[in-house]
């Protein structure tokens, strides 16, 4: 019988808060035994120009680290919780975050399409210790998927984007879902892709 203890999260922590309103992230962490506390924060998500795709989604991710630890009650605790904050973009010549419309959604589809891009996850984690954030001992990194998409026609988008998928996602695609099939290969972590790089997570936390 699996106890706590052979969980890398629960044998360190009292507690794990999620600092995300992706369903995609929860679900990770509920996959590999973890029931976090979900406390999303409202986080500024504006990038400066020029900045790499791997500085915007670290950056992005402290962010949201940083606006969680302003919620009410987030720190009344007594006992170790580690915090999660993540933020996932698409980059393809430029950074793609979630489509603004269905339009902006069929751009970044056709610009995927017979091609190679990146999917970077920024994660930001914090210890928290009895209600004090170790804010000095923060640890923030970019884990990056490459992705090689295959051929589909302007309808197959359409009738991907009519499907409701891409509204909500970087990219305006999910790997876990009916863009599956247009993915021919992809180099790397695959929970990275749908926001969470749970293994980075764990290899980060035993350094
Ligand atoms: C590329 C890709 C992205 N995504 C999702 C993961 C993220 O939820 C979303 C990118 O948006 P994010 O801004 O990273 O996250 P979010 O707004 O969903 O949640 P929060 O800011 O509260 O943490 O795209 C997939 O689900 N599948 C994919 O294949």
């Amino acid at each position: 019988m699996k106890t706590k203890l052979d969980n890398p999260l629960l044998s360190r922590y009292d507690r794990v808060i999620l600092a995300s309103k992706s369903p995609r992230r929860l679900d990770i962490l509920r996959d590999h035994g973890v029931e976090p506390i979900v406390k999303p924060g409202n986080a500024d998500e504006s990038l400066p120009e020029g900045i790499s795709f791997t500085d915007a989604v670290t950056m992005l991710s402290e962010r949201k680290a940083m606006a969680a630890l302003e919620l009410p009650d987030i720190l009344v605790f007594e006992g170790k919780s580690l915090l999660i904050a993540s933020d996932t973009i698409v980059y393809k010549d430029i950074i793609m975050g979630k489509p603004h419309d269905n339009e902006d959604a069929f751009n970044m589809l056709a610009s995927l399409r017979n091609d190679t891009h990146y999917v970077a996850t920024g994660v930001t984690l914090i210890d928290i210790i009895d209600g004090v954030p170790q804010i000095d001992d923060i640890c923030s990194f970019a884990e990056v998927t490459e992705i090689i998409c295959g051929n589909y026609t302007d309808e197959d988008i359409w009738s991907y984007i009519k499907a409701g998928e891409p509204a909500d996602k970087a990219g305006a695609y999910a790997i876990q879902g009916g863009f599956r099939k247009y993915i021919r290969e992809f180099r790397g972590d695959y929970e990275n892709v749908v926001g969470l790089p749970y293994n980075r997570i764990i290899s980060e936390l035993n350094k």
